[in-house]
């Protein structure tokens, strides 16, 4: 078995498979609703004092029963993960009533990367967004190395917990690559906007650590564009719609080496490694390690 697989499975470490009592779970708020259903800031309280844990409670839309095995799947995949720079598994909660499974995780209190950027952009500075890319490219080494594809890495995927850190979140589309081959490929086109998917998954709906890379680049733009999407030529073309002629058109922007503009007041060298993370063919992208240096040379440089 691969390395990777060893690590998933926490052979070694027992894993704190933490269950909930859902009379115990005191919905506090709803943090955010979308087709894959709700996310709630619940209070665990088993005390009744207000003294127990804010966590963040997912659950899916019960009607979509179809999606029961693939909340299973993103349940059993965030379980394993166990790093700095990924939100935190905390367990499950059973409800009786609805017949249905509850994730339960860490809260972070300062919401999405997007919503924070609209809010603190003013004083963002330089060293900080390249700080919160140097963590983004750390989780995604970790997942690299525990043989997962994220597919779905976007800055409205990132949750801030405080002001110097960011974690990665929502492993929905999270798949595991077979150990003999590089890609995974889905069998039908995903609901995620085009606008940070590489050439050949656009093309070929083929995803892989490269492509990640890829989509960590649009991250990287989004970061120094202080997400703001206002200011983003890919909005003009439309990429948030989803249409196969969409698809065509964009894959053809691509083949003609356009690419998304220097956002401004982004230093060259940021740009530059964006630019490494867009290169047409997949093996020419550098690999999250490699990212990860590059980070800390722009970090220690920019102290100087
Ligand atoms: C696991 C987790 C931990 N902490 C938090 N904190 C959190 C704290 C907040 F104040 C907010 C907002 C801030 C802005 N005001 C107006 C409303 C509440 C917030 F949205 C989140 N949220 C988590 N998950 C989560 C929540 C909500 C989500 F829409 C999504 N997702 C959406 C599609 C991919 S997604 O799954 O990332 C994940």
């Amino acid at each position: 078995k691969s390395d990777g697989f060893w690590r998933r499975t926490n052979m070694f470490k027992k894993q704190q498979q933490d269950v909930f009592e859902e009379r115990y779970l005191r919905f506090i708020s709803i943090l955010g609703k979308g087709n894959f259903g709700s996310v709630e800031l619940c209070r665990y309280d088993p005390w009744g004092d207000n003294t127990g844990d804010l966590v963040a409670v997912k659950e899916l839309q019960s009607d979509k029963k179809a999606n029961m095995a693939d909340f299973q799947r993103e349940i059993q995949t965030i379980s394993s993960l166990h790093c700095d720079y990924i939100v935190k598994y905390k367990g499950i909660c059973y409800s009786a009533g609805r017949l249905s499974t509850k994730l339960v995780m860490e809260y972070l209190p300062f919401g999405s990367l997007i919503g924070y950027m609209e809010k603190h952009r003013q004083n963002v500075c330089t060293r900080r967004l390249l700080l919160f890319a140097s963590q983004i490219c750390k989780g995604m080494e970790y997942l690299q190395n525990m043989r997962y594809v994220h597919r779905d890495l976007a800055a409205r995927n990132i949750l801030v917990a405080s002001d110097t850190l960011v974690k990665i979140a929502d492993f929905g589309l999270t798949k595991i690559i077979p150990v003999d081959k590089e890609y995974y490929r889905v069998t039908q086109p995903g609901e995620s906007p085009i606008f940070w998917y590489a050439p050949e998954s656009i093309s070929e709906l083929k995803f892989s650590h490269k492509s990640d890379v890829w989509s960590f680049g649009i991250v990287l733009h989004e970061l120094f564009s202080y997400c703001d999407i206002s200011r983003n030529p890919k909005r003009k073309i439309g990429s948030y719609v989803q249409s196969p002629s969409m698809a065509i058109h964009l894959l053809n922007l691509l083949k003609d080496n356009w690419r998304l503009p220097m956002p401004s007041q982004c230093p060259p060298k940021v740009h530059s490694i964006m630019m490494q993370c867009w290169e047409f063919n997949s093996e020419d992208r550098p690999s999250f390690s490699s990212l990860q240096d590059m980070f800390e040379n722009s970090l220690v440089t920019l102290n100087r």
